[in-house]
């Protein structure tokens, strides 16, 4: 199957135990092939896209480690693979970069569109407890379970060589899934990340409609919470963020996180975080990084 992975056509369609995934879009990139497939998500009852950069490979059978690159609100898995020019790193280091969607979509719920910070677009990578959107919007379960299984059984992974980054909300989806899941991950690192989103202006509507308004479980799904309880692996973060960012002040907090962080018992968490002169939350900024965040997860992942 991995040989099936670097056929030219776009007309592959692979058999999986859950469901069909075809490839949608397969394009050369610096010696690798940057590729989309769709899938029908069973945890999400729609039908998904993702991306997924598979690095060239020097004999028969290789396998790589894995990132998972979680996007932010209004992105789609098309934002990073055109913008953040990982795939020259992601070559250099040999490591599968996989971009999901950033939610469900079309799944005729009242207002899903409405605006850029609820629904579609604005998943918050949690599970919603909220009618109607409970139906579909359970991308926790759909990045940590599902994806991460079929990635495993369709691409030529190394299956515990498996890190996750993010930007803004997806920043706050990597650091959610990797506190949520102790020793899930080699190692995690964001970018501009919400870290705080029970405090966020920006995203705590998106999250309110899919969770409710109970504080307690608001909090459940914020990283400023989950890390003062961390009770895992030993976890190195790295973090870079712009001094122009527009949403620096207000929605990232990160600074609640690096504070909380240091409540955690047994000094489990250590953040190395860059604050970066100059610039703001687009991905000019992260294109600007994200040679630093692969340098880091290649350390993690071949160690
Ligand atoms: N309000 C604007 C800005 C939206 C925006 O900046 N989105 C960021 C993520 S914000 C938190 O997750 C982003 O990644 N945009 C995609 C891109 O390609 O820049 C709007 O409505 O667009």
């Amino acid at each position: 199957m991995y040989n099936r992975m670097h056929q030219k056509n776009t007309s592959e369609r692979i058999m999986v135990a859950e469901s069909e995934i075809k490839c949608v879009s397969n394009n050369k990139s610096f010696g690798g092939y940057q590729k989309v497939y769709e899938h029908f998500s069973n945890a999400l009852q729609c039908t998904m896209k993702f991306g997924i950069y598979i690095p060239p490979s020097e004999q028969e059978d290789e396998k790589f480690p894995v990132l998972f690159y979680l996007s932010g609100l209004t992105c789609t898995e098309q934002n990073v693979i055109t913008k953040a020019g990982f795939q020259k790193y992601a070559a250099q280091y040999k490591i599968i970069v996989v971009a999901p969607d950033t939610s469900p979509r079309n799944c005729n719920i009242p207002g899903e569109n409405d605006t850029w910070n609820i629904g579609t677009g604005a998943s918050m990578y949690v599970n919603a407890t909220q009618e109607p959107w409970n139906k579909h919007y359970q991308m926790y379960t759909y990045i940590t379970e599902e994806l991460f299984q079929l990635i495993q059984n369709n691409f030529p992974v190394i299956k515990d060589k498996i890190s996750i980054t993010g930007h803004s909300m997806g920043g706050h989806g990597a650091l959610l899934c990797s506190l949520l899941n102790p020793g899930k991950f080699k190692s995690v690192s964001a970018l501009a990340p919400a870290c705080n989103i029970s405090n966020s202006p920006t995203l705590l509507p998106g999250l309110k409609t899919l969770i409710g308004e109970d504080k307690e479980i608001l909090e459940k799904w914020d990283p400023t919470f989950l890390v003062k309880y961390y009770d895992g692996p030993e976890m190195q973060i790295l973090i870079h963020v712009g001094t122009d960012d527009e949403f620096l002040k207000e929605d990232l907090l990160i600074d609640n996180f690096v504070k909380a962080a240091n409540e955690c018992k047994d000094n489990k968490i250590k953040i190395e975080f860059h604050l970066e002169e100059g610039h703001g939350h687009s991905y000019y900024f992260v294109s600007t990084f994200i040679e630093e965040h692969f340098k880091f997860h290649s350390s993690k992942l071949s160690s």
